[in-house]
This record gives C-alpha cells, sequence and structure tokens, in this order.
C-alpha cells in the first residue's frame, strides 16, 4: 500500500483525512509542530513532532518514511491575524510549502496534493467561481496560498513532479462517528460558532453584516463535509498515483446558504434557540463565494456523500457535546 506524508495531519482537515488513510490501509506519518492540532486526533500512523520551517528535521522525517506522496496541511489559518502579521503568513505558508517541496526533491517524491483555498479569488463578481477565474486575494493569507499555486505550477511545468491543488470553500461538520472534530478553542469559524453558542460555550452568536447585497442581506458560503473532503483528498493521491497530471480543483457543492440559513438551520438542528446579536461587517469578507464544483466530480469521479446542511451541522454539535468544556 502506498506510503502518505502528512503535514499538518493533527489539525481540523488533516485528521479527518488521515483517518479516511488509515481506514484504506495507507502508510501513514503526519509531521506536525502541534501549534493548533491536537496529538490525540491523529487516529492512524506514527506522528512525528516538527516544525516544516525546521528543514533539517522535516528532510530527515521525510527521507526516514519515504513516502509515494505528500499531502500538505500545515498552515495559519487566520485571515485578520494575517493582515497583522504578513510575515508570519509568508513565512509559515509561502517559505514553509518551499521546504516541504523541497525536501521532497531530496527524497525523490513526485506527488503533491495542497490545501489550497477560495481565498486565492478574492471578491470574484461572477458566481459560481469556476477554476479559471483570476487569482485575485485580498489579504496575505490567501496571497501566501496563491504563491504556492504559482511555485506548483513552475515546478510541475519543469517535470518529474506533479500535484493537485484543492481550493477548499467552508468546512464544517465533523467525523459522522464522532471520533474526531475541530478541537481548537480560538475557532471562528460560523458552523462551530453557532454548534458552541447552542451548547452554552458561548452567550450569543454574531452575525457579522446584515447590508450585503444578497437575499437576507448577509454573506453566502458554500459549506462542504469536512470528511466529503477529505474523501477528495483520496481520489486526488489515487488520481496521482495512477499517473494523472497536475490539476486544480475547487472543493464545494456548487451552492450557497447565508449566515441567515445557516443559524436558523443550527437552531432547528440543535433544538435550542440561542441568541444572536447583530453586528458590523467583518473587514474583508466577500458577499458571495459559490463553487462551480463540476470539474473536480469529473477529474476525479468525486461523489459528495454529505451534501446536506442540517447533517453537516448535526456531526458538528456532536463532536461540541461530545468535547464537552475542552472547547
Ligand atoms: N478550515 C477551513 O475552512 C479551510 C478553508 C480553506 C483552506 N484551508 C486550509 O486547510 C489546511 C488545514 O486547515 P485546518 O482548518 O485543518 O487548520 P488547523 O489549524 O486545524 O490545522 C493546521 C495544522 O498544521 C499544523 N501546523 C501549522 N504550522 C505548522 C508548522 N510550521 N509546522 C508543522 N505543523 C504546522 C498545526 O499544528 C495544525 O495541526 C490549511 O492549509 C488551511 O489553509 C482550511
Ligand atoms: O461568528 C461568526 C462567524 C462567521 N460569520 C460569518 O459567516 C460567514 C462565514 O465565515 P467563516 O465561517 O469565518 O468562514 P470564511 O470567512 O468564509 O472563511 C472560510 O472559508 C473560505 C472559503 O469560502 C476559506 O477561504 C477560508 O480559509 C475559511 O476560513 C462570513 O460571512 C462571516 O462574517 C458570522 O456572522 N459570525
Amino acid at each position: 500500500m502506498a506510503r502518505v506524508f502528512v503535514t499538518g495531519g493533527a489539525g481540523y482537515i488533516g485528521s479527518h483525512a488521515v483517518k479516511l488513510l488509515g481506514e484504506k490501509g495507507f502508510e501513514v506519518a503526519v509531521f506536525d509542530n502541534l501549534s493548533t492540532g491536537n496529538s490525540s486526533s491523529v487516529l492512524y500512523g506514527m506522528l512525528i513532532k516538527g516544525d516544516i520551517l525546521d528543514y533539517e528535521t522535516l528532510k530527515k522525517a521525510m527521507m526516514d518514511f519515504k513516502p509515494d506522496a505528500v499531502m500538505h496541511f500545515a498552515a495559519k489559518i487566520i485571515v485578520p491575524e494575517s493582515v497583522e502579521k504578513p510575515l508570519l503568513y509568508y513565512e509559515n505558508n509561502t517559505a514553509g510549502a518551499i521546504n516541504v517541496l523541497k525536501a521532497m526533491r531530496e527524497t525523490g517524491v513526485k506527488n503533491f496534493i495542497f490545501s489550497s483555498t477560495a481565498a486565492v479569488y478574492g471578491q470574484p463578481e461572477k458566481m459560481p467561481i469556476k477554476e479559471d477565474f483570476p487569482l485575485s486575494p485580498i489579504n496575505p493569507y490567501g496571497r501566501s496560498k496563491a504563491f504556492v499555486e504559482t511555485i506548483l505550477k513552475d515546478l510541475s511545468f519543469a517535470g518529474d513532479f506533479s500535484y493537485v491543488s484543492l481550493r477548499y470553500f467552508n468546512v464544517a461538520g465533523a467525523d459522522p462517528e464522532g471520533k474526531i472534530g475541530e478541537t481548537k478553542k480560538d475557532a471562528t469559524h460560523l458552523i462551530t460558532m453557532c454548534v458552541r453558542t447552542a451548547c452554552g460555550k458561548r452567550d450569543k452568536l454574531f452575525v457579522f453584516g446584515t447590508d450585503y447585497p444578497t437575499k437576507d442581506g448577509t454573506c453566502i458560503r458554500d459549506y462542504i463535509h469536512v470528511m466529503d473532503l477529505a474523501e477528495a483528498h483520496i481520489k486526488a493521491l489515487d488520481y496521482l498515483l495512477e499517473g494523472g497530471k497536475s490539476e486544480i480543483l475547487n472543493c464545494g457543492y456548487g451552492r450557497g446558504f447565508s449566515v441567515l440559513e445557516v443559524v436558523n438551520e443550527a437552531k432547528k438542528v440543535t433544538g435550542i434557540d440561542f441568541p444572536v446579536e447583530y453586528r458590523e461587517r467583518r473587514p474583508g469578507d466577500p458577499a458571495r463565494l459559490v463553487a462551480d464544483a463540476e470539474k473536480i466530480k469529473r477529474v476525479l469521479n468525486w461523489v459528495p456523500k454529505y451534501d446536506d446542511l442540517s447533517f453537516i451541522i448535526k456531526t458538528a454539535f456532536e463532536w461540541e457535546k461530545k468535547l464537552g468544556s475542552q472547547s
């Protein structure tokens, strides 16, 4: 069975991918500095505690493991923080990715799966967003990822290297078996905030902005279940191992929900009419981000299983209850 080196595999999305890799029999090594990840989220394979910015340790770990492919999740992910501390993001996300790519070259690994983001598109006028739309990120986080995509294109052109760049839209939910989920205390994502408020871990939910040019004035997003996204990684891995050419693919369902629709659904699913307060817009939020999800279905034959907002919220809620006071 193929061997997969997973950076950031102790984090929210990486740990779900590792669970699926393990269940499917892949050999896994997780390389993570545990800055936001959790060792208890790594259900399969070995966990190497290390930082991708420490090139020698990274290279040794990769050389020892001899992977067939690398999945690269490790990154800093908070947009407002990236505006305040851009160097932190260019260092961790861009220079960090270069270290991973250099270690791959030294080890002779040719297959790479990259965690990209819808943030590389900025605020496109047309919806849904296709992969060939121009890259126009509006914050350092998005730019730190867009730079990596440019590097990947050049590497692939130079030969002997193939990649799949997965541009995630809004990732949410938790493992339906309830073994793992989001653990970060300072998580900011809408569905996590809704279920934490429903559990009484937060006093109220803030809705940021009610004057957007959308049907109810709140922002629209394409929410994808984290396990469907994990499955997209397995499909991308199989595709590369079978010799597929480099591709850039959106990861979403191709439909959007407004913030108010999510909040109402969360109240219904949890059965709790939690308090909501309307606030000013959050800086940098685009009004609408919805993926055109046709390409990933065509190229990878990806068939999502959990395209259901109520199920996404339900799995997040079950996980939050299980976490108890830890979040
Ligand atoms: N969560 C989303 O909605 C979303 C959307 C688009 C893209 N992404 C991308 O998905 C990836 C995973 O995001 P997540 O939500 O699971 O975040 P996360 O913070 O839960 O996971 C990131 C993991 O990387 C590790 N890490 C960070 N810097 C590291 C370093 N220098 N060396 C080693 N390990 C390091 C952390 O400890 C953590 O385990 C990121 O690349 C992120 O940019 C996430
Ligand atoms: O407590 C909250 C949290 C969020 N929101 C709103 O909910 C929407 C979604 O916000 P959030 O869940 O924080 O996700 P995004 O800011 O859309 O960003 C996520 O989704 C993007 C893709 O769509 C990715 O690029 C990013 O990496 C990822 O963090 C936005 O309109 C927010 O203003 C609230 O109103 N209240």
